[in-house]
């Protein structure tokens, strides 16, 4: 079968939620006083936009082929993003085959390591890889997941993240995680606020359900391990990304620390199969949650899946919309999966990348059918509502 070559790469930039999902309006959840590594600055405690979380935008990659067929991702990345693709990564695929995945996934990480090897460059890397993993869906007129070897169940399982677990529980979902809004700068009244959050949510869910809690990295091994040990009677499950992405020594001795039983999660801020060997070695966690838009994209996914799985760790994507759907249900170390509520109150389910998606599937009682996911490539479609800007050009 002779598949096109690649014929052109475009870099468009993109506001308003979607794949930057923390780009959101006033009075929505997720900016609401959510603790953070800069909340020991009181002037950018109360809000992450005040510090800039939402700076980047969204990046969309469209990868385009000979026969006009084109593959497209959206990630976090905006202009910075735009900019390596169009300058620097283009050259890597134009001309190339469209199933050089592989290939064009080396060139692109070995020609930016003297500036990349995490973050803003993974993230633009894992955009391309996306829309070339698209492409070629398209192009054979198959699901990624299909690809990727086949769904081994035939749904997909959810918790919910967002400020309403108790809401999450009425509309099916197996679990909900919140969001940390106290850091260690809060003092002791900030524990006693953090635990007492945990416990009223206890008390609404019932004990069955699962409770996590978000750190977004704002705490500190003393702070992380006293909430650890004060939410053993609430029954969290587990204790998220508690400590600064880099603090791979922590993150180990926080593990041991924990109350038996509970879990020690980390990993959407960490990059390719180096990042998560790190994490593996070191016993820094029981799940890793690799974004599927920021840590190297699938192809890299694919590795850091088996090495997780050679230690005997889950491997729980962290948010990702699609990107992580189609991927999930074909891995048995990735029994669940993440669902971000974007509603600002949490109290509906709008589809995670929402407006910039359309075809885009969501939950149903917390789960979907692998068949929602049966359109070529990821199956879905930029809005064309959604004004794109494509601020360079090669
Ligand atoms: C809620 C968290 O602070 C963050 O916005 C999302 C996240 O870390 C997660 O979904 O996990
Ligand atoms: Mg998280």
């Amino acid at each position: 079968m002779t598949l096109p070559t690649i014929k052109q790469v475009r870099a468009y930039t993109l506001r308003g939620g979607g794949a930057d999902y923390h780009d959101q309006g006033d009075g929505h959840w997720i900016d609401d006083h959510i603790a953070t590594p800069m909340a020991k600055y009181p002037e950018y405690r109360q809000s992450r936009r005040s510090f800039g979380i939402n700076v980047l935008g969204t990046l969309v990659v469209e990868v385009e082929a000979s026969d006009g067929t084109v593959g497209f991702a959206v990630t976090t990345g905006g202009e910075l993003g735009a900019f390596i693709v169009e300058r620097h990564l283009a050259r890597f695929l134009e001309g190339a085959k469209v199933t050089d995945l592989e290939k064009i996934w080396d060139q692109m990480y070995l020609s930016t390591l003297y500036y990349g090897r995490k973050g803003i460059v993974l993230n633009t890397i894992s955009g391309v890889d996306l829309a070339l993993w698209d492409l070629l869906g398209k192009l054979r007129q198959e699901p990624v997941h299909q690809l990727l070897g086949g769904a081994v169940r035939d749904e997909l399982q959810f918790y919910a993240t967002g400020a309403r677990p108790d809401l999450a529980k009425e509309m099916g979902f197996i679990g909900g995680k919140l969001p940390l809004q106290h850091g260690p700068a809060e003092g002791e009244e900030g524990l006693r606020k953090n635990l007492e959050a945990l416990a009223t949510m206890r008390e609404r869910v019932g004990d069955d359900f699962w409770l996590m809690l978000d750190c977004w990295m704002s705490l500190d091994l003393n702070y992380a391990t006293r909430l650890a040990q004060g939410a053993h009677e609430f029954g969290l499950k587990w204790i998220e990304e508690a400590l600064p992405p880099d603090d791979y020594w922590g993150y180990a001795e926080l593990r041991r620390n924990v109350p038996r039983g509970m879990l020690v999660t980390t990993g959407e801020h960490e990059a390719t199969r180096w990042g998560f060997r790190l994490l593996l070695e070191m016993g820094c966690c029981d799940i890793l949650q690799p974004d599927v838009g920021w840590c190297g994209g699938l192809t890299e996914l694919i590795r850091i899946s088996a090495l997780a799985d050679a230690h005997n760790a889950l491997v729980v994507p962290h948010g990702s919309s699609v990107y992580s759907y189609h991927f999930v249900i074909t891995r048995t170390n990735s029994p669940f999966a993440e669902f971000l509520m974007m509603a600002p109150k949490a109290d509906e389910v709008v589809p995670m990348f929402h407006p910039q998606l359309l075809d885009e599937p969501v939950p149903v009682r917390g789960r979907m059918r692998a068949s929602a996911l049966d359109r070529p490539g990821f199956g879905v479609r930029l809005n064309p509502e959604c004004a794109l800007e494509r601020p360079y050009s090669h």
